[in-house]
């Protein structure tokens, strides 16, 4: 488990982060969302045990972080902007990586390599998706326990991300591996993350489990008989409404047999539980919380 207790940090005078708090549990993924200079990177670096936060704490499997050692060999990092030694090769990578990791599985790397149809050249000599290819089977082959991303599917193809995707999930499945990945794209986490957690400006602003967030949110469309009495609707939590002629269309915030229990008992003309997406139940909740999300993510 990780876990962000009230993490505070400031460069200079300013504040870059304001008692952050979350947790990462075993065995799931957690994305980390928010726009340019939200703090995203700050809080990963400050997980990874590489800055340390002026006020608060980091605890992995309950021990804090920062000049750790025996944590760090548990914890692979991987930034936005990569880093390669100068010269090494996608082989000689491994072997360094071999040195460093005490679960590195050398089968596991050379499989990735092949998958990825990554040459044994220089990495440096590589695009920046594929040296992003090669950092992915860096840390798989790593087997970490816990993996932290920042923005890694950016500028990466299609496919690949897809691929990347599924390895993810994959570990976290088999290994119970727990990542936490950072991203500016609301729509990139929807079928990966388990949480996710929106920061603004150095705060947290919204935390949520997906699944639950999904079994809370209805979308119904439906048509009563002409001169029918609406006030049933005075008892639900609506979060967002339209009307197209006789068609109503609404957002509630509700349990799903609830709502189509008491909108069958209306014997509607028409009633259709429509699927909702991510992003439209976060324009919706963070619209009922101040914060228009378009504003702060892709
Ligand atoms: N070493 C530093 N010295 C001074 N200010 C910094 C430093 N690192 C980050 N900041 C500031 O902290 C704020 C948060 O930056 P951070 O890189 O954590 O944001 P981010 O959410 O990762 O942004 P992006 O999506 O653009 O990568 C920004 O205002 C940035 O200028």
């Amino acid at each position: 488990m990780i876990k962000a207790v009230e993490i505070s940090k400031k460069f200079e005078r300013k504040q870059v982060l304001d008692q952050v708090g979350f947790q990462v549990r075993p065995g799931t993924i957690y994305g980390l969302l928010g726009s340019n200079g939200a703090g995203k990177t700050t809080i990963m670096r400050i997980l990874a045990g590489i800055l340390k936060q002026d006020k608060g704490c980091v605890l992995i499997d309950g021990k804090a972080v920062f000049e750790n050692v025996e944590i760090k060999q548990r914890i692979i990092f991987m930034p936005d902007i990569l880093y390669f030694l100068p010269q090494y090769t996608v082989k000689q990578m491994g072997k360094y990586y071999a040195d460093m990791y005490a679960n590195w599985d050398q089968q596991r790397y050379d499989q990735l390599i092949s998958q990825f149809q990554l040459e044994n050249k220089k990495v440096s000599s590589f695009s920046k998706g594929m040296q992003r290819q090669v950092a992915f089977c860096l840390a798989l082959a790593a087997k970490p326990d816990y993996l932290i991303m920042d923005e890694p599917l950016d500028g990466l193809d299609a496919v690949v991300r897809q691929r990347i995707k599924g390895l993810l999930i994959n570990d976290v499945a088999e290994r119970n591996m727990s990542v936490l990945i950072s991203s500016h794209n609301l729509r990139e986490m929807e079928n990966l993350c388990d949480d996710i957690g929106i920061v603004h400006k150095g705060k947290m602003i919204l935390e949520r489990n997906l699944d639950d967030m999904k079994s809370e949110v209805q979308k119904v469309q439906f048509a009563l008989r002409k001169g029918q009495d609406t006030q049933f609707l005075n008892k639900l939590n609506i979060l967002h409404q339209e009307k197209r002629g006789s068609i109503h269309l609404l957002i509630i915030k509700a349990d799903r047999h609830e709502v189509e229990a008491l909108f069958a008992a209306q014997h509607p003309v028409v009633l259709d539980m429509l699927p909702l997406s991510l992003e439209e139940i976060f324009i919706y909740e963070m619209g009922g919380a101040g914060y228009a999300i378009e504003n702060i993510l892709d």
